[in-house]
């Protein structure tokens, strides 16, 4: 992102400090539609609102910090994923993103699938009611009980990760007189363009297994020869946040490979190829992510070529998405404490949560917007960096921004985009108390998780 110098406000030195700036928006009260969850909006009195409810009342009754899913938003994601990739294809959404029992309900009745990397994402599935033939099981360090809880349920597949895994969950299927469905997971040897921590298809990381040097062919070799495991396809997730479909393209392409040796070899079309999830989404207005219905073409154009010129029926495929689906429906809400200008530098607005509401900051070095919701300001743009109430300076929740110079304790700031990989990812550090999960539709608000309390915290404390 470019960097320029921009009025700062009245409080700030003409050349501005290192960071990520664009210019202030030309008005610093409106909420990008491209950032903010479908229903939200600005009242005649300038609050925001969403699914028509006004933040300020929201606050008033559940407190802040917290996070505002918008139910009606969630399922049109869902559907436009669904409809998108149409009947012949599978879209798991990857619960890692944000699970719970609300969640599994919404996605059984917008007729989508799960993918779960943990026992207790199964657990959280299963007692939501979602069949277990819509799940798929990831992961790549599965324990034996895990393995067994996926198998006794009858899970839809089991995507393994490493020569071990593929003997234990043959192990256990077999052990229970069960012929387990599986992918195997290669990792392709894509660089994708998005962070270090969060790509995935390089060769020197921990998931998968390397196509490179014919481990993936071994892998195949191996899970073939097995009377517990049924082998259904080729699994590959390339990384996270990834805007250019590029990266998608090499992968399909050397998976669709990997899958005509395996015909060469054996005489097998293995039926089924999953690309993983990854898709971008817009946390600021320069970000530009694609529709679902483009994704879907590109990718099976992609496939359907490939396949064509190796000779290969085209495989049924799937996707997982996560963030693309959930990461856009909620925002957090925050209530500023202090409001601490340094001359020549920015102003340090401290709000109510921090690095345990939303740790993609401080990991990843993520970027974000951020609004005054409580009221609308004509006050001059300030370069504000906004941060948290932990003790540790890189407890940044929007590195740079511009809010308004007349910003004062009590103000509403929220931070859209935070549905992914916020909640799920959310500490309890300086003990705080988890934030809760607010669904908005249709006038109606309702706590989906609810907000930890200290009570919660000393249960645990058993000593
Ligand atoms: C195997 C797999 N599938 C799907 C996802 C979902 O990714 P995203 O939420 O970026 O779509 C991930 C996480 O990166 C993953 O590891
Ligand atoms: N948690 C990450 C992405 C990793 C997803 C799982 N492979 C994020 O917030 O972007």
């Amino acid at each position: 992102m470019s960097r320029s110098a921009h009025p700062a406000g009245p409080r700030h030195a003409d050349v501005l400090p290192e960071g990520h700036y664009t210019a202030p928006p030309a008005d610093l009260n409106t909420l990008d539609p491209k950032v903010w969850a479908r229903t939200v909006a600005r009242d005649e009195q300038g609050i925001a609102t969403v699914a028509g409810l006004r933040v300020t009342d929201l606050a008033e009754e559940f407190g802040t910090p917290a996070y505002f899913l918008d139910e009606t938003d969630f399922r049109a994601r869902c559907r436009a994923w669904a409809d998108a990739f149409g009947p012949d294809a599978d879209v798991f959404y990857a619960g890692k993103a944000f699970l719970s029992r609300a969640i599994v309900r919404w996605l059984y009745e917008e007729g989508l699938n799960l993918d779960v990397c943990s026992g207790g994402e199964l657990a959280t599935a299963l007692s939501a009611g979602m069949p277990a033939e819509r799940i798929a099981f990831h992961g790549n360090n599965k324990s034996e009980a895990e393995i067994l809880r996926a198998v006794e349920a009858g899970v839809g597949r089991i995507v393994l990760d490493s020569f071990q895994e593929i003997v234990r969950v043959a192990h256990v299927a077999r052990s229970l007189g069960k012929r387990q469905r599986v992918q195997i997971r290669v990792t392709v040897g894509v660089e994708a363009h998005t962070h270090e921590f969060i790509a995935t298809a390089h060769e020197d990381q921990k998931f998968g297994i390397a196509l490179a040097g014919g481990q993936a062919a071994e892998a195949v070799r191996r899970a073939l020869a097995l009377d517990g495991l049924e082998l259904i396809g080729i699994h590959s997730h390339i990384g996270s946040q990834i805007f250019d479909m590029a990266g998608f393209e090499v992968s399909a392409r050397r998976v669709v490979q990997l899958l005509a040796d395996v015909r060469d070899e054996h005489g097998v079309e293995l039926p089924e190829i999953d690309l993983g999830g990854g898709l971008g989404i817009a946390y600021t207005s320069e970000d530009d992510p694609r529709e679902p219905h483009e994704i879907a073409k590109a990718l099976s154009e992609i496939v359907t070529r490939e396949c064509e010129a190796a000779g290969l029926r085209t495989p049924r495929i799937s996707v997982e998405p996560g963030r693309a689906i959930v990461g856009p429906t909620a925002f957090t809400l925050y209530r500023v404490g202090t409001v601490k200008p340094l001359e020549g530098l920015r102003t340090y607005v401290s709000v109510d949560g921090g690095m345990s509401d939303n740790i993609r900051t401080a990991l990843y070095d993520a970027e974000y917007s951020v609004s005054l919701v409580s009221r609308a300001s004509d006050a001059e743009p300030m370069l504000s960096r906004v941060v948290g109430k932990h003790c540790e300076s890189g407890d940044i929740v929007v590195r740079d921004a511009f809010l308004p110079a007349d910003l004062a304790p009590g103000d509403l700031l929220a931070v859209p985009a935070t549905g992914a990989y916020c909640r799920s990812m959310a500490s309890n550090y300086n003990h705080a108390l988890r934030p809760p999960v607010v669904a908005v539709r249709d006038g109606e608000a309702r706590v989906i998780v609810r907000r930890e309390t200290e009570e919660d915290l000393l249960r645990l404390d058993v000593g």
